[in-house]
């Protein structure tokens, strides 16, 4: 394979028209409606933002420090170290507008300084606490495992340590000053940064544009930097925002026990604790660098607060399952031809108990044919798909068989070498197009890093490529359409960018995973027409997984038809369906509603498919079976040479799709 596109691949224009409103929204659909990401969710925040007057307050009110900190040479009346013993303890005046303290020091300029010292500290610990807290936040959340174990073992300990008892220990350890003091606390508040980090990389990372990126050859990296860290960004906002605060009180109550700065700076703690001798007399000394303090820190956390209330929580994790129980496996040779692209031959893949996902599946795609893989949910098909990607779920594993791409064995493939091929030479379309692209990056720059992932393209060609997938896949104006954001997308028109995605580096196989589930009725047809289309076109060979009979009957050249984690009929769509030699195809046929059956109450299979620690012995249908008889109860069924796995396959004659 090269990283060019084939020759004739790209010169197309539109592959279907469809009837799109300006915005690229099908009539009916739905989908665009919600998908409150990006900035159309900053926007939100914004707006409620702007409802709070307290947290504008807030920010009005640290603006104008930040203003103090910066321009304190210009704006301080006097130099707030230099001493003038005559003037010493005066009231507000003319000359000095809040007094002097006991040294003559004018009080105004010394709490503008004052200023400086506590953003700079405050900013100082935060920014150390964000470097170390998201770093490690986003690797043990996303390596998992005994990383992500130990790094929050590590954490429980930090922190059960007070920050300013570390923040002492650490100035007696290392010398008294401000930037030691300061870096305890920025230690400390790395673990909270950490933990808000992993939490949410743990969420995001199950979420399929993660899976997407992986299966477009992005590094691990790259992933975390881009596709995840952005999402981390909003609950940090919030939690720096208090953490400044916090920072803030403690570089106070350091100065104020004479740990925290040397003479020659000014610290509002200092001058409380230089206040304490005259506060009788003059209140005002203490009473000005106390309210600087606590206006300060109040503002802090009521703009973490506000910041808070105006963002909308995000997603939660996707939970797993899997239990044990061992079934043995029934190797079956299974022909295939030479010029299959495609061969699995036996896989079995078994979760961390030793129970089989999948049992003996064997299959094989021709080049430029597409393959169904059909049955209900939980039998096996998605596993079946992430074994040929290398994207099993954690403690899942290929415990025998192989899959081959012509030539190359996958199956046990990892790092650089699975990158090589995921992305490059197969291409993974996704059932939910909303969660296969990431909401915080635009589709142009979500489409420009695949493309740039595996070819050597530059940033403008492959903008250009990028608009050339999007003009492929019938995206109107897509020069237009790469500055936009998923959201901006209706289901159907995303499902096309996220097409456009797994064309990128013109792979040899499509795997389309229930590629029109999450679509209306009428866009369903317009992509699975798109599909043919390129596949013809680009000379792809296709793998849908569904679990809709019509999309095979539609789409599909020959299919396999799953249960229970293994394949029970494989045959052209054609035969299986006018004469199932399986039970369970037959029923899922009569399942499907007809104009006949309109008023009949629709037929269904009795049962459900059972989880993989508890199939069936013997026939692993055998349970929901009509044909059923002892023999199927016991001992395992061999698949023949149409990978029909029934005992009864030739006494019995079932009626196929009417
Ligand atoms: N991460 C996992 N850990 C353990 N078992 C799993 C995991 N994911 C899926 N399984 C199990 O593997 C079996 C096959 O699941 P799979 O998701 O492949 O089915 P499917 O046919 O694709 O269903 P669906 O259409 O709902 O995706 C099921 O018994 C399921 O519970």
């Amino acid at each position: 394979m090269t990283d060019q596109p084939r020759e004739g691949t790209l010169q197309s224009t539109a592959v279907l028209t469809e009837q799109t409103d300006p915005a690229g929204i099908e009539p009916g659909d739905g989908a665009a409606a919600e998908a409150a990401a990006g900035p159309r969710a900053k926007a939100r925040t914004l707006r409620r933002m702007l409802r709070q007057p307290v947290t504008l307050f807030c920010l009005a009110m640290l603006l104008l420090q930040v203003v103090l900190a910066l321009g304190a040479p210009l704006i301080a009346p006097y130099d707030p170290a230099a001493p003038n013993v005559a003037n010493k303890l005066q009231g507000p005046s003319g000359d000095h507008w809040l007094g002097t303290d006991d040294l003559g020091r004018d009080t105004l300029s010394r709490i503008i300084y004052g200023t400086r010292t506590a953003l700079l500290a405050s900013t100082e610990s935060v920014a150390i606490g964000l470097v170390l807290g998201v770093g490690l936040g986003l690797f043990v959340g996303y390596r998992g495992g005994w990383w992500d174990r130990i790094g929050m073992r590590i954490a429980d300990v930090m922190q059960s340590i007070p920050a300013l008892l570390l923040a002492l220990a650490l100035v007696a350890v290392l010398g008294s000053g401000l930037g030691n003091a300061m870096l305890a606390v920025g230690l400390i508040f790395a673990v909270s940064f950490m933990r808000i980090t992993r939490a949410v990389v743990l969420a995001e990372r199950e979420k399929l544009y993660v899976d997407a990126a992986r299966v477009l050859g992005l590094r691990s990296s790259g992933i975390m930097l881009r596709q995840v860290l952005p999402n981390v960004s909003p609950p940090l906002i919030v939690q720096a925002s208090i953490a400044l605060g916090t920072a803030l009180l403690i570089e106070a109550t350091l100065s104020f026990l004479g740990v925290g700065i040397d003479a020659t700076q000014v610290s509002w703690g200092a001058m409380l604790d230089a206040s304490r001798q005259h506060v009788s007399e003059h209140p005002l000394l203490a009473i000005l660098p106390g309210a600087a303090i606590t206006l300060s820190v109040l503002a802090f956390n009521l703009l973490g607060d506000g910041l808070r209330d105006a963002g909308s929580p995000r997603s939660a994790p996707r939970a797993g399952s899997g239990k044990k129980a061992k079934l043995p496996i029934v190797s079956t040779p299974v022909p295939s031809p030479d010029d299959a692209l495609l061969r699995v031959d036996g896989l079995t893949v078994t979760d961390r108990n030793g129970a089989q996902l999948i049992s003996d599946v064997s299959f094989h795609i021709k080049r430029g044919e597409t393959f169904g893989v059909v049955g209900e949910s939980g039998c096996g098909k998605s596993i079946t798909a992430a074994a040929i990607l290398g994207l099993l779920p954690k403690g899942v594993t290929i415990a025998g068989g192989s899959i081959r791409l012509e030539d190359s064995e996958l199956a046990g493939l990892s790092g650089e070498a699975l990158r090589q091929v995921r992305g490059k030479r197969i291409g993974m379309v996704f059932q939910d197009p909303g969660s296969a692209l990431s909401p915080v990056h635009t589709v142009g720059r979500q489409l420009t890093d695949a493309i740039r992932a595996h070819s050597g393209l530059s940033k403008a060609e492959a903008h250009d490529r990028a608009a050339e997938l999007l003009t492929l896949v019938g995206v109107p104006n897509p020069q237009e359409r790469l500055k936009d954001y998923p959201h901006q997308f209706s289901g159907g028109m995303a499902q096309r960018v996220v097409i456009a995605g797994a064309l990128a580096c013109d792979p040899e196989l499509l795997i389309a995973d229930e590629p029109t589930t999450a679509l209306d009725v009428t866009i369903q047809a317009q992509v699975l027409d798109l599909l043919a289309s390129l596949r013809e076109r680009l000379q792809m060979s296709l793998l849908i997984i569904t679990h809709d009979l019509g999309v095979v009957a539609d789409s599909c050249d020959r299919v396999a038809v799953m249960y229970a984690g293994q394949i029970v009929e494989q045959r052209s769509v054609e035969d299986a369906f006018a004469e199932p030699k399986h039970p369970y195809t037959e029923a899922l046929l009569a399942a499907v509603p007809h104009s006949e059956t309109d008023g009949e109450p629709l037929a269904t299979i009795p049962g459900r498919v059972p989880p993989a620690w508890a199939w069936p012995q013997g026939c692993r249908f055998n349970p929901r079976c009509p044909y059923a008889t002892d023999d199927c109860r016991t001992g395992t069924v061999p698949a023949d040479a149409d990978g029909v796995r029934c005992l009864r396959v030739t006494e019995l004659q079932l009626a196929g799709a009417r």
